[in-house]
């Protein structure tokens, strides 16, 4: 029934680390799903449910409670790739085993795009287990509260962590670990690569135990060692797993299982007993009521302890977080995934053992988060969305809260195997993908209507009608989705000629909605596109996407850092606007104030006023049209044209000739508030990050003499197993190019993570210097 799905490893440039200005490049397996067109279609390119495929009937409307939606985390080459892949290959998924060495190019990966119209990556791909749904969700490689592994981990209930069990921890895995304990995510550790010379299961849990700050329960013990690694033992059941090849194959499809008591090797008997016997203390001491059944009714003897009360009571404390259930296998020799996928049904949650706060608002509404976004050439963009409360269905409408936008969601698929399966509906603690959606985009919510986000802006006691409430603090409430920084790099881009600027626009609008950290303007003097992204290597991966997705070869111009201005002290203005068109007279006259705002939080949209003489009610479109007006003008700040942090803007008077349209309001009041923000006092804010950088002790004085260069206050040091932690704030407009400077001071031992931390005034030195280089002094 199945056509063959087979992996094609291509070799990608992913930007991993973006928002934090440190992007690494790194080669990535992109899975490309092939005919993709399946065989009974009831139209081009989806598929309706084909009848004879009892397996899918089954799993297509599962109980939620059957419901996994997982991630596999780890640090680079750890075996993600493997692992998944024979995860989807025993399921059935796949029908042959993929091959994970380097292959084809990039140039191949894009004949394929073209060939077919659409890549699908495995953004989250949907198989079954046992009778158990399981949406394995990408999570990017490299992480360091990036807006990629946020919007993953955002949408993950549960999460695999995979070692190399010869080398254990590894930095990227801290990384990863802390993310996920950030989102509360419990998960199950699998060290990987038990075949290898080096490999040391007793290091691995133990460097588990101490860098992690975890309490690993031991489910399963190794036999044999590299070479010799064969298969596993099961502590909670006592048997013994051991792979063998067949004379057809050696696929690790045929094992087998049996229990120890069996198979008279007493040695093995001894160790599997100890081991399950400290195990079952273990989680005694981390669950009370297991603690009772144990301490009650098998005091005597453990041995008699049925394995499924053991297992609850493992279930128990993974969900609370406790402790982590490990395992152990070789994805490479195809041993050890099929227990691994027991336990992801066994000890990771369903979404209904999740608790959202948010739902609470929503109750049976729909509420979903859009996090991933695909282009297919044919279909326009295609919306994965995770479903939080209620259903979605065909040819509904669905309001977008983040655009304050209603749209139509033509089609919900389920990505199932080489098939995109149609489906009449799909409900809570399921991922979908949907056509249709045109205006959403990674880390946007959905949901039923406007007025439904209304009602569940009451129940979380907020007024989504009220003006203030487009900001991003209610948004974010509402939709409990992914936060994006505001971008601090920007440059101009331009096509290789005018005729070719439709096409960037559209590539540029596409590649906006898959990445919230970018952002595009257009400068309104000289028209140009401003792209305005997370850091350096952020833009040079857009520009790199543009030139490889979509033909254009684009040129961008110096880097700058998005500044912003600010005004000291309070200052009043009036302007007047007279002009007459045709048989019109337009005649306004505007008097405002601006003033520092000194609110506990820093704010870009002017905070505006009306002063107290203004007794007659305005009509909503002249209020609106001041309020454009005022917005217009803040964004081009009086010193450098950068926008306008901390003002808050007084209206005294409006005066009006009754011809007089409201795009002159707006321009009268704009011209007025920017002759006031240049009577004022003015100061530039600089962006300052928050740098943490990990070395080697050796390195920590050259680093530190650097960071002093660069304008940084060191403001801790701390140890971090063998390395130096340091922690500093420092100016971004120092940090170009300091990826490369770090790696030639410490031979490329260090790593570091760059994050906003907020924007601050610049010495007048500084200020002064930074105009000197515009030639403004
Ligand atoms: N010996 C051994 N090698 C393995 C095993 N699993 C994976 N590998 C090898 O390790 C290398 C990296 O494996 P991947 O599966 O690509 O690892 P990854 O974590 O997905 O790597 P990135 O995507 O680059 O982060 C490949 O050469 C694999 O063949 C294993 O169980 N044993």
């Amino acid at each position: 029934m199945f056509r063959v799905m087979r992996k094609l490893p291509v070799n990608v440039l992913t930007a991993s680390s973006w928002c934090n200005g440190y992007v690494q490049y790194r080669r990535t397996r992109v899975m490309v799903i092939k005919g993709l067109k399946p065989q009974a279609c009831s139209q081009k390119n989806y598929c309706s449910l084909p009848e004879d495929v009892k397996s899918l009937r089954s799993i297509l409307t599962p109980h939620i409670s059957k419901i996994r939606n997982i991630g596999i985390m780890a640090h680079i080459d750890a075996g993600k790739t493997t692992t998944t892949e024979r995860m989807l290959y025993y399921s059935g998924y796949t029908r042959a085993l993929g091959d994970v060495d380097d292959g084809d190019t990039v140039t191949d990966f894009m004949a394929q795009e073209r060939e077919r119209g659409i890549t699908i990556q495995s953004a989250a791909v949907t198989f079954e287990w046992k009778d158990c749904r399981i949406n394995l969700i990408d999570t990017p490689g490299h992480v360091d509260f990036t807006v990629e592994v946020e919007r993953c981990l955002r949408v993950l209930d549960g999460a695999v962590a995979v070692f190399d069990a010869s080398a254990g921890v590894e930095a990227q895995t801290l990384t990863v670990w802390r993310q996920a304990d950030k989102h509360h995510i419990p998960r199950i550790c699998f060290l990987n690569k038990m075949d290898k010379n080096e490999a040391d299961f007793a290091y691995a849990i133990e460097s588990i135990k101490q860098k992690l700050k975890t309490k690993p329960l031991l489910l399963q013990l190794p036999i044999g060692e590299a070479r010799t690694f064969k298969g596993v033992i099961d502590v909670v059941t006592k048997e013994q797993i051991i792979w063998k090849p067949t004379s057809s194959s050696d696929d690790g499809k045929v094992f087998e299982q049996k229990p120890l008591a069996e198979t008279g090797d007493l040695g093995l008997l001894k160790e599997a007993k100890d081991a399950r016997n400290a195990l079952i203390e273990q989680v005694a001491d981390l669950d009370d009521e297991f603690a009772e059944l144990v301490l009650g009714e098998f005091s005597e003897n453990f041995d008699l302890l049925p394995a499924d009360k053991l297992q609850s009571a493992i279930r128990r404390v993974t969900l609370a977080q406790k402790a982590v259930p490990v395992l152990c296998g070789s994805a490479l020799k195809n041993k050890g995934i099929q227990p691994l996928l027991d336990a992801v049904v066994m000890y990771l949650p369903a979404p209904n053992e999740c608790s959202y706060d948010f739902l609470q608002w929503y109750k049976d509404d729909l509420c979903a988060l859009a996090f991933k976004v695909i282009h297919d050439k044919q279909r326009g963009p295609l919306v994965f969305i995770r479903i939080y409360s209620g259903s979605v269905k065909p040819q509904s409408a669905v309001y977008n809260i983040n655009k304050n936008y209603t749209e139509r969601m033509s089609r919900v698929i389920l990505p199932f195997a080489d098939q995109h399966v149609e489906i009449p509906s799909l409900t809570a603690g399921n991922i979908a993908l949907t056509v249709g959606l045109k205006k959403s985009a990674t880390g946007d919510t959905i949901v039923s209507s406007k007025s439904s986000a209304v009602a569940a802006a009451h129940r979380a006691g907020r007024n989504v009608e009220r003006k203030q409430s487009r900001n991003s603090e209610v948004a974010s409430l509402l939709l409990a989705g992914v936060e994006i920084p505001e971008p601090v790099f920007f440059c101009t881009i331009e096509p290789p000629s005018l005729t070719q600027q439709p096409d960037l626009d559209n590539a540029l609008m596409c590649l906006q909605l898959e990445d919230p950290s970018l952002k595009v303007k257009i400068d309104p003097d000289t028209s140009q596109n401003i792209l305005c992204g997370m850091g350096e290597l952020h833009i040079e991966i857009v520009h790199d996407r543009i030139k490889r997705e979509y033909g254009i070869e684009t040129y961008l111009g110096p880097l700058q850092v998005a500044y912003r201005e600010t005004i000291l002290n309070s200052v009043q203005a009036t302007d007047t606007l007279d002009r007459t068109i045709g048989d019109k007279r337009h005649l306004v006259t505007v008097e405002l104030g601006v003033s520092p705002w000194t609110g506990e939080r820093a704010t870009i949209p002017p905070v505006i006023q009306y002063a107290e003489n203004f007794t007659a009610p305005l009509h909503p479109e002249l209020q609106e049209a001041i309020e454009n007006g005022i917005s217009s003008a803040s964004l081009k700040g009086p010193l450098l044209g950068f926008p306008i942090q901390d003002v808050a803007v007084t209206v005294y008077s409006v005066t009006l000739h009754p011809d007089t349209s409201l795009p002159m309001v707006s321009a009268c009041v704009s011209r007025c508030m920017q002759k006031a923000l240049k009577k004022a006092s003015k100061q530039m804010l600089e962006p300052l990050m928050s740098l943490e950088i990990t070395i080697n002790e050796d390195n920590l004085s050259t680093v530190l003499a650097d960071l002093a260069q660069r304008r940084g206050k060191v403001q801790e040091i701390h140890t971090r197993q063998d390395n130096k932690v340091v922690v500093a704030a420092v100016p971004l407009a120092e940090m170009m190019g300091y990826s490369t400077a770090l790696r030639s001071l410490t031979s490329g031992s260090a790593t570091f993570t760059l994050e906003l931390a907020n924007y601050q005034a610049m010495n007048m030195q500084e200020q002064n210097a930074l105009l000197q280089k515009r030639g403004l002094v």
